[in-house]
């Protein structure tokens, strides 16, 4: 698709927003939209290089979800680098940044959630209570503000990625939901904004989680009995320098039915805590 060299457009205001797409859209050009909450590294980078190859225009959103944050101190503490994400922005070819304040997308009298039931059930939805009330409401928003004809989503996030995918049929927003492949460091710990709150030693013991992962899908896929093989990857996490493994789940990849043995494709998605900072991984079976 079109290659864009031009200065990236801040946009602040859904009128905005609407104005510019609107433009776009008598133009004939179609439309991603990749939602973030900014503090952006190379796995966010990825996805809007798959926008960009998909659509002749990329809309990057960038807020910081507050309805989304289950405990205070993690939202106090959510970095927050908005002049260095919009220079990372700039040479990637990315149309638009739509970076609304906070009374813009909730303002006074808001009272709306999305709850999408089922797929919420378990694991992040267990453990963050409201968490994917507050996600759900906001991406059905940011999809209907930009009214983009793709979006591009993480598979680290991958409850939240069925989650999207749930949503946007169940209310009907014609919209194509694309999972991305989860980027990582060298020594296989998933990109997040969160890794940035590592202490060096946690960083250190941080990938322990995918390797435990990695080698209980080896196992599974080798045929052994699941419970064994996760009791043994709780003990390598936890053997690895985390403190707590909040869930460790073999799930259905798009249902996320719980399994108990492995009779076709499955999910290894687990959540653990390294000092004070959560990290979650998943893989393929
Ligand atoms: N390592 C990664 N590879 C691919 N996509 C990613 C990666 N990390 C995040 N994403 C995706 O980027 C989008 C925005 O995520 P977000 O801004 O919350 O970043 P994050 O790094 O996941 O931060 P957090 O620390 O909140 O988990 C989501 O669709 C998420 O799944
Ligand atoms: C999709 C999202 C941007 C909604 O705030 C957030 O949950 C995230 O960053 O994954
Ligand atoms: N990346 C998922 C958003 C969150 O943890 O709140």
């Amino acid at each position: 698709m079109t290659a864009h060299s031009s200065p990236i457009q801040v946009v602040r205001s859904v009128v905005e927003l609407r104005a510019v797409t609107r433009g776009w859209r008598q133009a004939g050009d179609s439309v991603a939209v990749v939602p973030t909450m900014g503090a952006l590294h190379d796995g966010h980078l990825s996805l809007v290089a798959q926008a960009r190859d998909a659509c002749d225009r990329v809309i990057v959103t960038l807020f910081v979800n507050l309805t989304q944050f289950d405990r205070p101190e993690d939202l106090a503490k959510y970095p927050r680098t908005e002049n260095r994400d919009r220079a990372v922005l700039e040479p990637a070819g990315v149309d638009l940044l739509f970076m609304p304040g906070v009374d813009e997308v909730y303002p006074p009298g808001f009272a709306t959630t999305v709850s999408v039931s089922g797929l919420t059930s378990g694991m992040c939805g267990d453990f963050r209570p409201g968490h994917f009330d507050g996600m759900a409401t906001i991406v059905a928003k940011l999809f209907l503000m930009t009214g983009a004809d793709r979006a591009f989503f993480g598979e680290k996030d991958w409850q939240q990625l069925q989650i999207v995918r749930r949503l946007a049929a169940d209310l009907n927003i014609p919209i194509e939901v694309i999972g991305c492949p989860t980027v990582r460091e060298a020594d296989g710990l998933a990109m997040s904004s969160r890794n940035a709150r590592l202490s060096p030693p946690d960083r250190t013991a941080a990938p322990a989680l995918y390797a435990a992962l990695t080698h209980a899908a080896q196992r599974l896929r080798g045929g052994e009995d699941p419970a064994p093989v996760l009791e043994a990857a709780r003990a390598e996490i936890l053997a690895g320098g985390f403190a707590r493994v909040e869930y460790l789940d073999l799930r259905h990849p798009q249902t996320l039915t719980p399994l108990d043995r492995l009779d076709g494709p499955a999910r290894l998605l687990a959540a653990a805590w390294l000092g004070p900072v959560r990290l979650i991984d998943n893989v393929a079976v």
